[in-house]
């Protein structure tokens, strides 16, 4: 289903993205992890063709995406829809009318400048905010939602595309505890129901562990890590970041737990540390 070959991104003498390789054979919940700066990003903007690889292959049902130009090259960007840390909503624009930006590609400037959707479309938009929870604020405009509630329209702007694959670029990485696991169901379900990929940049251990099928782990562009969340030990952890003996899960946690709790774990890290 999706096959990536020696995929490899230069900036310069720097490999952000160094020989990776893996396959995926169904649609599964995948989380990348690793430390800032190993290659998570660079390898989802490649595989959206935000940015173009220097080496390597990427075949999603059996087609190489990285050599497709023009209107094809634009039907992949459909087919995987991209979701980011910081949303990228039109602040001021309503919630209905960001959803409908989905189907950019599909309609005339002059439909997009004047709202003139179809009623269908429209109808489908609200119908893919109710089923993200957020229908009743459809009409409010964007920046009056919380981050949980502005990622939710994110994700549904995406599934305006009907994509096969949903990327998403530290998605929670913006989200208090509680929005954060709104927004990582809601992908989930996502995938559990539609039968689409997800593949997810994630900054916590316990998010990749809990919602994901499969977890791949990325040091300095390289993939150090492929397996199952039970296989992500703390040791296995502990090289992916390549960190010593004094790291703490704690720090890398968005689980709903006392804050004392926390803050006596995040004291004893500290003091470890020193
Ligand atoms: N446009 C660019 N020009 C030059 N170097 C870049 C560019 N984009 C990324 N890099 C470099 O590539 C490497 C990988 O960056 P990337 O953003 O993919 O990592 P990441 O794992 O997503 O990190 P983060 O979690 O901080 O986003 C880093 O060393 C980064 O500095």
């Amino acid at each position: 289903m999706l096959d990536v070959k020696s995929l490899t991104k230069r900036f310069g003498s720097n490999a952000a993205v160094d020989n990776v390789s893996f396959t995926i054979d169904r649609p599964m919940m995948i989380g990348i992890i690793g430390r800032s700066g190993a290659g998570k990003s660079t390898f989802l903007r490649i595989m959206n063709r935000l940015t173009d690889a220097s080496d390597g292959e990427l075949c999603f049902e059996g087609r190489n995406v990285l050599t497709l130009t023009g209107k094809d090259k634009r039907d992949w960007q459909s087919d995987c829809a991209m979701i980011f840390q910081q949303f990228n909503l039109v602040p001021r624009m309503d919630v209905v009318s960001n959803v409908l930006h989905g189907t950019l590609g599909r309609h005339s400037t002059l439909t997009t400048m004047f709202n003139l959707y179809p009623e269908a479309e429209i109808h489908k938009a609200i119908d893919i905010l109710d089923r993200l929870g957020i229908a009743e604020h459809a009409a409010k405009r964007a920046e009056a939602l919380s981050g949980g509630q502005q990622q939710r329209v994110a994700i549904a702007r995406a599934l305006m595309q009907d994509p096969k694959v949903i990327l998403a670029d530290e998605p929670i990485a913006s989200l208090d505890p509680m929005n954060a696991q709104t927004v990582m169901e809601a992908l989930r379900r996502i995938h559990d129901e539609d039968g689409r990929m997800v593949i997810a940049n994630l900054h916590t251990l316990d998010t990749a562990r809990r919602y994901c099928d499969r977890i791949i782990g990325m040091r300095d562009g390289r993939v150090v890590f492929d397996g199952t969340p039970e296989q992500l030990t703390t040791g296995v952890a502990r090289d992916i970041y390549g960190a010593g003996a004094d790291f703490s899960e704690a720090a890398t946690s968005t689980e709903i737990r006392d804050h004392d709790a926390v803050v006596t774990e995040e004291i004893r890290a500290a003091e470890v540390a020193l």
